[in-house]
């Protein structure tokens, strides 16, 4: 499924009318009828609706909806929230199809007459503006949307809740807060947004005819489901060996954080890599050791407990993880330059470790092997020199600059996680919950990112399944023995089980 901005949905809309020769009003009617299938599920035979429309083609969205459910024998009614002559082109054509088949409508100047017209409504279908909104919703349309924030009433936007922006960078608006949302073509990119998904409420996107190609030909960002997991997974060959699997190496750790490296450690293996090596101080080996059976072990030197400057073979890895709970020290940054300047294979930087390149990026810029940073909201923050409210605004911009600029993947942690890749392919990872908010989350992923990165599959894909398969058993063990509270890192690892079970 792909993500969309508001100018890459109108790239398509025009690709497909003009060039493929779809008429705008079939677009319009199988927006419509695609919605009301959906609806119809949702409503009683006997349900009162009322569809508020705008003047553009959203509104013309709307009258399509009020014909088709009036034909089906529901009771209808169209609010109009803008004068007659503002209503033109296809949503005109639609409106007077809607009016030639019985239906009624009331044309509303002012906001306060909206509660006595929907004073018997069931159910409110918003189908004021969509992507083509302007600035700030006008009057009285940001009249209606405060009354419908604080009715009872279900409200079911269409293709975006009124008044909300499709596209990042705005967080100052008045939008309808639907209970749900049917999005037309492919969702746009605020339904990803911390500031801004919430207003979608339960959003289901509907088809309509554009064919995949003008969708690819607009849009390099998509939301990362099973079926792309599924696909993308390379299955085990019964003959396979541990060497077919990867060799990977996880360098981190120290004496006041021991426990990251050993999530890592276990979570690589578990999410399928042959064989891991742990390289941290002699003092962690002894710590870990006991809880990381399957793996091997490095001894790195270190002053005060920290890894220190070192040079070690890192050639005989398939990949390296590098920076969990390594700390900030001076000494320890210089390892990570060797690390990065020497290794010729995909390298993950992780939690301290981004702080090491922060000072001199060109150290991850030079590489020529593939290199990935997997940072949470306040990491990328501190690598872009921006705060965090900043990046939240704009995290699909800023990604994708991250990654062309110095030549990374990029995988922004958080309830919507982004994956980048260099060429600024983008996607958003469906799976994973609250239970997930909690110390060493990110050092699992991080150890599976390092599984992912062994496999033969491309880095994108690696990673998008790598955030796939975290979040899925998160989701997993909080829909049968788990809870949001009570989840851990460390059931997150054994849970990795039962999303392989489940998809193989
Ligand atoms: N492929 C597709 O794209 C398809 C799209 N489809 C549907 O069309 C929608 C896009 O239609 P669209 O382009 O006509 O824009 P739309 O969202 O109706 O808004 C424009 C109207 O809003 C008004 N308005 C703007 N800002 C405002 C403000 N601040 N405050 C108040 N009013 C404001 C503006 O009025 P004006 O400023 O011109 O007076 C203008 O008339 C899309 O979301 C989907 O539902 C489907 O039919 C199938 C194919
Ligand atoms: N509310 C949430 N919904 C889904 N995933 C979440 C949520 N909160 C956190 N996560 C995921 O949990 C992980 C947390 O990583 P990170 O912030 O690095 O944690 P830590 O540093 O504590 O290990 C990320 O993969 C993030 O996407
Ligand atoms: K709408």
């Amino acid at each position: 499924m792909y993500i969309v901005t508001a100018k890459e949905m109108y790239g398509i809309d025009h690709y497909t009318m003009q060039e493929l020769g779809v008429e705008g009003k079939l677009l319009m009617e199988n927006a419509g009828r695609a919605i009301c299938l959906k609806l119809e599920n949702l409503i009683e035979k006997t349900s009162r609706i009322c569809v508020i429309a705008g003047s553009g083609n959203n509104g013309g969205d709307g009258f399509v909806i009020a014909r088709t459910l009036l034909n089906n024998n529901y009771h209808v009614h169209v609010v109009q929230a803008v004068p007659d002559e503002k209503i033109t082109g296809d949503a005109l054509y639609h409106k007077n199809l809607y009016k030639n088949c019985g239906g009624t409508v009331t044309v509303i100047k002012e906001a306060e007459i909206i509660r006595e017209l929907v004073s018997d409504a069931d159910i409110i279908v918003d189908a004021m503006v969509g992507i083509g909104i302007r600035g700030k919703l006008r009057e009285p349309l940001a009249g209606i949307v405060r009354f419908l924030n604080q009715t009872e009433k279900f409200v079911v936007s269409i293709d975006i809740p009124s008044g909300l922006p499709a596209d990042e960078g705005l967080t100052d608006f008045t939008a309808v807060e639907a209970d749900c949302t049917f999005i037309v073509g492919a969702p746009k990119t605020s339904a990803f947004l911390e500031h801004s998904a919430s207003f979608y409420g339960e959003w289901e996107m509907v088809s309509i005819g554009f064919p995949p190609l003008a969708l690819r030909k607009y849009s390099k960002r998509m939301l990362w489901n099973e079926g792309n997991f599924q696909e993308s997974m390379p299955k085990r060959k019964l003959n396979s060996h541990k060497g077919d699997h990867g060799r990977g190496l996880v360098i981190g750790g120290s004496t006041e954080m021991p426990g990251s490296i050993a999530m890592s450690v276990k979570a690589a293996l578990k999410a399928g890599s042959g064989l891991i090596t742990a390289a941290t101080t002699e003092k962690v080996i002894q710590m870990i050791a006991p809880v990381s059976m399957e793996s091997t072990f490095l001894a790195l030197s270190e002053k005060n407990g920290y890894l220190a400057n070192h040079t070690f073979p890192v050639d005989s890895y398939d990949a390296i993880a590098i920076g969990i709970g390594m700390g900030r020290y001076e000494e320890t940054r210089d390892l990570v330059r060797y690390v990065l300047e020497q290794a010729k294979c995909p390298v993950i930087i992780d939690a301290d470790g981004l702080y090491h390149i922060k000072s001199d990026l060109s150290m991850i810029k030079k590489r020529s092997d593939p290199t990935i940073v997997t940072p949470h909201p306040g990491e990328m923050a501190m690598l872009l020199d921006i705060s965090v409210p900043e990046l939240l605004k704009e995290p699909f911009r800023y990604a994708a600059e991250f990654a062309g600029k110095y030549n990374v993947y990029v995988v922004l942690k958080g309830k919507y996680t982004i994956i980048t890749a260099p060429d600024g392919r983008q996607a958003v990872n469906t799976t994973g919950n609250p239970g997930l908010a909690k110390g060493g989350s990110g050092d699992v992923l991080t150890g599976i990112s390092l599984a992912m990165a062994m496999q033969d599959q491309s880095i994108f894909e690696a990673l998008c399944n790598a955030c796939f398969i975290h979040g899925k058993s998160a989701d997993l063990l909080v829909a049968n023995e788990h809870s949001f509270y009570d989840l851990l890192a460390s059931d997150v690892i054994k849970g990795i089980t039962d999303v392989y079970r489940t998809f193989s």
